[in-house]
């Protein structure tokens, strides 16, 4: 269990009410990534939630505790050296401010850009060594595993060529993030029945997104009937968001997820996340080998680079598909 010391103050982050454990997600897909059958259970949750767990993934495990390690070391700093990190946009260290609209959560962050498979040489930080070799190393290696994912997506979907997912992630220009979040115990709560927000509601706006946690639960998913369920933790696992470009070019057959995290008042929860987005001029529309005869597009035609803008000058428990639907 990691946790660390100093809290900062619980004002203006918004409550909800304390997970109880009859909360927990009872169905939740579990993918063997080295199963045969696994193209199909891939896409058989990508339509019905949106989100799967992956096991068998193949990264060692001392890839994912090495960056654990030196994320914790560096969320354990004094404020002010973390603070010179920042701030956030548009890269970099942030706390409690999600996005530049006004969103709060119990949090602190970093949010980093991705060129090809490892850290941005023009993202500086962080600065220590040490961390930038244990992100490159898994940078590297959950990148193939979002490839793989969706090479498996394509197949489960029926569609040709394999990689007519998975290009738009490897392609030059292709615009990937790596978040890495801690939310430290909210003590000042404990007891009271509610919980701070760590990471409020809200879709990915980008093809793909892989979740890697430590043990501390927090992260909750809405099913399509809009209950909201606790995904238990699974440090050996990995979680896998559809975001709304999927959805957007899978024509609403794969449903991008809306998800939360709740903060625990005991124990710090350390996240990080890869969000495999196209390149800035990638059309979002249905890929035409998903179009049956005469079947229309829901959407209205845009590139990722117009609605990443819409998606940054957006609220975070924002519809922001809702604008382009036809
Ligand atoms: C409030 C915001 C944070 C966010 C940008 C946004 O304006 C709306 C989308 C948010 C999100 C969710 C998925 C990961 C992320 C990096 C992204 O691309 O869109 C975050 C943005 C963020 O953390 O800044
Ligand atoms: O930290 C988590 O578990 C999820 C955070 C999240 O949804 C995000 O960073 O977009």
């Amino acid at each position: 269990m990691v946790v660390l010391a100093g809290s900062p103050a619980v004002d203006h982050i918004p409550l909800l009410r304390s997970p109880d454990p009859g909360d927990n997600f009872s169905g939740m897909p579990v993918v063997d990534l080295s199963s045969p059958g696994a193209p199909r259970a891939i896409a058989d949750a990508c339509e019905r939630f949106g989100f799967f767990k992956l096991v068998n993934h193949g990264v060692p495990a001392d890839t994912m505790d090495r960056l654990e390690s030196e994320a914790v070391r560096f969320f354990s700093l004094p404020q002010a050296d973390k603070d010179r990190s920042g701030p956030a946009y548009p890269f970099g260290y942030g706390s409690k401010r999600i996005g530049l609209n006004g969103d709060m959560g119990w949090l602190e962050y970093l949010l980093l850009a991705v060129d090809a498979a490892s850290l941005s040489a023009a993202c500086a930080v962080p600065s220590c060594a040490l961390f930038r070799a244990a992100l490159n190393e898994y940078i590297a290696a959950v990148r193939k595993v979002a490839v793989r994912v969706m090479e498996a997506m394509a197949e489960g979907l029926g569609i040709a060529p394999v990689d007519a997912l998975s290009a738009m992630v490897t392609a030059e220009g292709s615009d990937q993030v790596f978040r890495v979040n801690h939310y430290p115990p909210c003590h000042a709560l404990q007891g009271l029945g509610c919980s701070a927000t760590g990471f409020g509601e809200h879709t990915d706006p980008q093809l793909i997104s892989v979740l890697r946690s430590n043990g501390t639960s927090g992260l909750q998913i809405a099913l399509q009937n809009g209950q909201w369920v606790s995904v238990p933790s699974d440090r050996d696992a990995f979680f896998v968001n559809v975001g709304d470009s999927l959805q957007v070019l899978t024509n609403g057959r794969f449903k991008s997820v809306k998800h939360r995290v709740v903060a625990n008042s005991l124990k710090s929860r350390v996240s990080m996340i890869y969000f495999g987005g196209p390149a800035m001029t990638q059309r979002i529309a249905p890929l035409p080998q998903l179009l049956g005869a005469g079947e229309q597009s829901l959407y209205k035609d845009f590139t990722w680079g117009e609605y990443k803008k819409a998606a940054y000058n957006s609220r975070l428990g924002d519809n922001r598909l809702a604008h382009f639907h036809r």
